[in-house]
Formats: structure tokens, sequence, C-alpha cells
């Protein structure tokens, strides 16, 4: 689970080897360990490299070990071994170093990255606080409010940042091992007493009461109801106002606080869960590993309303070249400014360039005659979409993908519009498109494996979390909303009020209420499902048949919302005044 070889006449080499993200399992770390001892005990060995086969230096701790009677040597002693070592240890991270992984790399007495790298303390995204020396040695590397940032966030930081930060030492475009080989030999016979990150103080500015006072806050906030977070923010104190070793103490004691909550259990089945439906198979028998996606280089959006523009972003964000179809000229127009805002936020927020030059606008539907894959996203009804993916059947050229957007029509009664049934998938998507993570690719008996694949692999590329589903009203997103909107609507009818509905909610973790929810999406999209299924009948709002339609209690308050033009936030009201 590691290899050690001597290169360059005096460095060791330690390689990680568990595929697929190197997590340091019992194995990992025993095969760590014994490397170590043997680089360090071999005379001719000067400095050493530790890096991660295939490309990844090391995906953090083993998730699939947890909730298990956890063996082989502790991360902890480990890392301090490697920190102790008195020749020079150098991390060579490519891919990514995560977790576990970023506090083996923070042990080494230098750290040199591949530019296209990714680093973060990610522990907190999986209920959980860097319990292997992250959150003492990060505070005392580059700070406490930066380190605060990283931990209570989990977020991933380019090399770029690290760089900037002061997490990593060098960042190069060349080979990673080459070059922090190169390194380890520029440093061999060096001192290493200003190399040891735990026998930094930690810098903390003069009021450091207000300051954790403040992230608490916010922590509380944007978190909230999460547990993590706060015990993450209690740890980075420890760093600040106690010894190292007193600071590891507190880490261990509020990271067992965490290990077996259900909070932890949820996010870490969660993350096994979104990774499960990555798997997906067909009726037909078709399967994700016996279908060969299809590279796609230039795609389509057709509508630039609400959904199309999050698409178009994110599918531009992707690197894709883009054409973005907008026929109605005052919708053009408003979409284009909507669209480049969108990039320039995003970019802005990700450190990046906004990637406006990938995509053209067009009023003309014949642009796309050359995209590997249209996204059609125009306004929920069923003639309208009939009739372009007729065109799009006759304009694009043999071979082309035609998806739809839509949340909750026959997808299968679109392909029958086409030439080619086939190439016809849903690609549903969740407002904001561009942000939220969850992919609905909706296939009919008649979409072949190679356009689920491709929708399925495409949806990844753009950082969402694509999910195979059936052909059926409502798929599996807004069938498990219905339920859920009910009950909510129910309780106003027992005296509940938005307000409260939705608070409860969101004091409960929701980001947002199911009533503001509503209001974002617009209540005329529901409605009009509500009066495909048959279930509207305007004005009725008392009397025995009011509230049993179809054999089952109905509340008709979002029916006479709508009645008075009140779609949400696109009418200036909805449940609630904007
Ligand atoms: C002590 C310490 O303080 C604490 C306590 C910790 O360290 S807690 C752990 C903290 N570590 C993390 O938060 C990193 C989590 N992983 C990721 O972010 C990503 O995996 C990746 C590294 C960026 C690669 O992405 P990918 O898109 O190339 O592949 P994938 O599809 O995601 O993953 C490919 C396969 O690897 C599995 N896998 C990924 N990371 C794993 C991990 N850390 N442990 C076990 N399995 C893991 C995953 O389930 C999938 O399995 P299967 O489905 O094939 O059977």
């Amino acid at each position: 689970m590691a290899q050690f070889a001597r290169v360059s006449r005096s460095v060791g080499l330690i390689t990680l080897q568990n595929p697929p993200v190197n997590a340091l399992s019992a194995l990992a770390r025993q095969g760590i360990v014994d490397a170590v001892k043997r680089a360090l005990s071999d005379p001719k060995v000067k400095s050493v490299v530790i890096c991660g086969q295939n490309g990844i230096f090391c995906g953090g701790a083993d998730i699939k070990e947890f909730g298990t009677n956890i063996t082989g040597p502790p991360l902890v002693p480990m890392i301090h071994a490697i920190e102790a070592s008195n020749k020079p240890v150098v991390a060579a991270i490519e891919g990514s170093a995560f977790g576990g992984g970023l506090e083996l790399a923070l042990g080494c007495h230098y750290r040199v990255a591949h530019s296209k790298a990714k680093l973060g303390l990610t522990e907190v995204t999986l209920g959980l606080l860097p319990a292997a020396g992250g959150t003492q040695r990060l505070p005392r590397l580059i700070g406490v409010p930066a380190a605060l940032n990283l931990i209570t966030t989990g977020r991933h930081v380019t090399a770029a940042e690290a760089l900037q930060l002061g997490i990593v030492d060098q960042v190069t475009d060349h080979n990673t091992v080459d070059e922090a080989v190169k390194f380890a030999l520029s440093v061999a016979g060096k001192s290493l007493d200003a190399r040891r990150i735990s026998t930094y103080p930690c810098p903390c500015p003069s009021d450091v009461d207000a300051l954790f006072e403040e992230v608490m806050q916010k922590v509380r906030q944007s978190a909230r109801g999460a547990i993590a977070p706060i015990a993450c923010v209690q740890a980075v104190r420890a760093a600040a106002t106690l010894p190292y070793s007193q600071g590891m103490e507190r880490e261990q004691e509020l990271m067992a606080t965490l290990f077996t909550s259900g909070q932890a259990r949820a996010l870490q089945y969660c993350f096994f869960a979104q990774r499960a439906v990555g798997r997906w198979s067909m009726p037909s028998g078709a399967r994700w590993d016996t279908s060969k996606p299809r590279s796609i280089h230039k795609a389509a959006v057709i509508g630039l309303g609400t959904m199309g523009r999050g698409i178009a972003v994110a599918l531009a964000q992707t690197g894709l070249s883009v054409v973005a179809v907008e026929t109605q000229e005052k919708q053009f127009m408003e979409a284009k400014k909507m669209v480049s805002g969108m990039m320039e936020r995003g970019a802005k927020r990700h450190g990046t360039a906004p990637p406006l030059d990938k995509i053209t606008y067009s009023q003309n539907i014949q642009a796309v005659a050359d995209v590997d894959l249209v996204i059609e996203a125009v306004f929920e009804d069923m003639a309208l979409k009939e009739k372009v993916f007729q065109q799009l059947s006759t304009i694009c050229k043999q071979g082309t993908f035609l998806c739809t957007n839509t949340s909750a029509l026959d997808v299968d009664h679109l392909a029958s519009q086409t030439r080619n049934p086939e190439l016809v998938v849903g690609m549903h998507f969740f407002a904001p498109a561009h942000v939220m993570k969850l992919l609905e690719v909706v296939y009919g008996p008649r979409s072949s494996p190679q356009a689920v694949a491709t929708a399925m692999q495409l949806g990844k590329k753009m950082g969402k979390v694509s999910v195979a589903v059936g052909n059926c009203r409502g798929f599996v997103g807004n069938r498990m909303l219905k339920p859920y909107l009910e009950q909510a609507l129910f309780l106003l009818e027992e005296g509940a009020t938005p307000e409260l509905v939705d608070g409860a909610l969101e004091e409960f973790g929701f980001a947002l209420g199911v009533f503001k929810m509503s209001d974002l999406s617009g209540l005329d999209v529901g409605w009009k499902v509500r009066k495909g299924d048959g279930l509207v009948e305007p004005g009725l709002a008392s009397g025995p048949s009011a509230r049993i339609r179809q054999g089952r209690r109905y509340s008709p308050l979002g029916d006479l919302l709508c009645e008075q033009g009140r779609f949400g936030q696109k009418t200036g009201q909805g449940w609630y005044r904007y």
C-alpha cells in the first residue's frame, strides 16, 4: 500500500498505492509507516519525497473504515514521526490532497503542488473535523482567519491559492514528483527547526474572543443545525489559545463528539450514495459500465428563461462551447446581460476568468446545426416543446443528442417527434441550474444507453450529481417534492403561516423553506402540472370537493394564489410580497 525506492542517489521516494484515491486505509498507513522507517534508516537517503500513485496524492482517511473497528497504525503518530524526522520530507501533491491527505502533507517539511492540484480540509462535509492535526497545524501555518474559513467550509483551494496562503512552497506545471525530488535534493542537510509546523506559535489577532464569537455566529447562520462546523471553530480556538499538545487533545475530544453522530453518519451515507447513483442501470439491462458515453465539445441551449440561462452558464463553466438560442427579442437581450453577469460573479468567487467567450448567442435555431448535444429549456408547454424537437430533428447534424429540461412532461413523447428517438433523454436541472448539484437524466423506453451515458458524464463534468431516472410524471425529485409541499399547505389550513413553516424548515437546516422555494421557482409551474393532472377547478375554494380531489386530501390554496396572478418572485408576489 506504499512503495519505497531510492531515486537520484539520495532521495527516498515513498509512493502511496491504494487506488482509486490513495485513501489512508489501515494497510496504507502501515505501508507509510514501514516506508518512512526504511527511508530514515537508510544512510544513503538524505531527503524524502511522499507522492501518490495514479496522479492523485491522497483522498484522506478511508471513509469506508468509519463505523468499523479501525485497526492499523493511527494517523496522528504517523504524521508526528514524519514531522520529527531529521531528514527533510517533501510532499509531492497532484490531483487531490483532501482531509487526512492534506494533514499528511502538513506533517511534511515542504509541499510542492501541481498547478492543477486541489487541496482542502474537507472533513466538515462528512460531519467531522480534521482529526490528524489539521485544526492545530493549519492555523499555525496560514493564520486563524484563513484556517477557520477553510476548515469550517471544507472548501477546495487551487494550488495557486494554496501558494498564496502559504500552504504550499512551490507550484509546478511540470512533473510534480520530478520537481519534488529536485526540491528534496536542494534542501538535503538543511536545518528543519523552522519547518515543523507544530512548533510554530499560532499567529492570532489581538481580539481573539471577538473574532471567534463572530465566526461562531456566521457558522451557526450559514450551516444551520450542523454540529461539525461548530466543533471546527472550537478546535481552531484551541490552537489559538493552548499549547500544541493540549490543542491536539482538544481536537481528539471534539472529534469524538462527532464521529458517531447521526449527522456524520448521514453525511457519509450521502457521500457514498451520491457515488452509487453513478452506477446506473436501465430496465433494458444497459448499465453504466457497459455503455460508452460520447465526448461533447459543443452544446446548445434552446430557451433562455431562468433555467436556460443557468444551464448555459453551467455548460460554459465546464469549458464547452455553447450556442445559446432565444427567439424572443426582449428575452434574448435580457438573457445576454444576465448570463454574462452570472459568469462574472461565478468567476470572481473562484478567482478565475469568466468564460464569456465560450457562449455565442443567436435568435435563430438554425445556429445549432453543428453542435453535439442540445438542451431544450423552453416554457413548460408540450405543444411548444414538440415543435422545438421537430425542428431540432431536422436541423441538427446526424447523431446529435437532443435533451429536454422538462420538469414533468413525457420525455418519450418528445422523442417520438424526432427521427432518432434513441438520441433523446431528459436532462432535468433544478433552479438555479448553475448552482444546484442534482441533475435527473431521464431515459424513455427508446433512449439509447449511449445517450444516457453521455448525459450522465456531461452532468458529472458540470459538477452535478447525475441520477438516471425513469420517465414518469415528476420523475423522482418532483415526486418527492409533492407530499412535502402538500403537508406544508395542510399546515397553513391548520393555522400556521408561510413564515412559520419556512422558519421551522430553515432552522432544521434547509437552505430555503418550501414557500420561499416555491416563490423562487414560480408557483405557475406547479399550477400547470396540477391542471394537467385534472386537479384544478378554478374558483372552487369551499365545499367538500374543494378539499378532497381524486380521492385524496387536497389544498386549493396554491391555486387561489395563482388565480390572482401571484406566481412568486417573478410577479413580485406569491406566498410572500417582494
Ligand atoms: C483523519 C482526517 O482528518 C479525516 C477523518 C478524513 O480524512 S475524512 C476523509 C476526507 N476526505 C474527503 O473528504 C475526500 C473525499 N473524496 C473526494 O472528494 C473525491 O473522491 C476525490 C478524492 C476528489 C476523487 O474524486 P473522483 O470524482 O475522482 O472520484 P469519486 O467518484 O469521488 O471516488 C472514486 C471512488 O473512491 C471512493 N473514495 C473517495 N474518497 C474516499 C475516501 N476518502 N475514503 C474511501 N473511499 C473514497 C469513492 O467512494 C468512489 O468509490 P466507488 O464509488 O468507485 O466505489
